[in-house]
């Protein structure tokens, strides 16, 4: 498994930093973010590392994992396969949330533990939430640009969870933003969402922000949504925005 990671000037001797994970979209490896959003200014600005996993497992040959580009390969959707053959190795909610968490922390020692945030884009927006919903206080902030909010109610999400949890919808709920807000009984987290109204992904009805937005009202966790005029779902509409975002991260992790 490859990663980038992101190390800020201001990193010299044992001083300890905030952290934060970025999720890739479908298609994506880890280098999507790194050449095209512009993060780094941003990142070297507040003095945060910043972390990037890729997308899903590689290296590993399974039927199917390449027949179509929103499942398999680039499409490990964050979460813990519990169906075979994809239950062995596609198990990325494991690896990001314990595996690269914790290796991260040991291989560069200016991650300061208590100070780690996560966010993501589209299928890793969803990855970010979930990972914070799923694992409360893990993550200290979380944001993301155009998730996949509700993906049990998609047609992504229904493709993903039907091939990597199988049809019992109860072990959706377990994966899914929308469903787990409901139960959220973590620390105080602001759910920062990001969302060009443009994104023909979001015209699809892919996206299905306001189900979450509901959802956290009705769960009285509270979230802020950006519906942005005239951006769609690209790594140009990331780019403008992505400073915004390190912003909402650095007031939280440098309180
Ligand atoms: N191949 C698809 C488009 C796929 C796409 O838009 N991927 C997005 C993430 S979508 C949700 O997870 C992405 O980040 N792409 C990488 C990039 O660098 O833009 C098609 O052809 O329609």
């Amino acid at each position: 498994m490859n990663f980038s990671i992101y190390i800020p000037p201001q990193a010299t001797g044992d001083v300890k930093l905030p952290a934060i994970f970025y999720l890739s979209g479908l298609t994506c490896t880890e280098q999507n973010f790194i050449t095209k959003s512009g993060f780094q200014r941003y990142a070297a600005e507040h003095g945060i590392i910043v972390v990037g996993p890729d997308t899903s497992p590689r290296g590993v040959k399974i039927t199917g994992d390449d027949e179509s580009w929103d499942f398999g390969v680039s499409a490990g959707f964050y979460l813990d396969a519990s169906k075979e053959p994809w239950s062995k190795n596609y198990r990325m909610g494991s690896y990001l949330n314990n595996e690269l968490y914790n290796l991260v922390q040991q291989a560069f020692n200016n991650i300061d533990a208590n100070r780690i945030g996560i966010m993501g884009h589209s299928m890793g927006g969803h990855g970010a939430l979930v990972s914070t919903l799923r694992n409360p206080g893990l993550y200290k902030s979380v944001s993301a640009f155009a998730p996949i909010c509700n993906p049990s109610a998609c047609p992504w999400g229904v493709k993903a969870f039907t091939g990597y949890l199988g049809e019992d919808k109860n072990k959706w709920v377990e994966w899914d933003a929308t469903e787990l807000v409901k139960s959220y009984n973590g620390p105080p987290l602001t759910l920062l969402i990001d969302q060009g109204a443009a994104d023909t992904f979001y015209k699809d009805k892919q996206l299905l922000p306001e189900n979450l937005v509901k959802a956290c009202r009705a769960a009285e966790v509270p979230v802020i949504l950006h519906l942005r005029d005239g951006y769609d779902h690209s790594y140009y509409y990331i780019s403008t925005f992505i400073g915004e975002h390190f912003d909402f991260h650095a007031k939280i992790l440098k309180a």
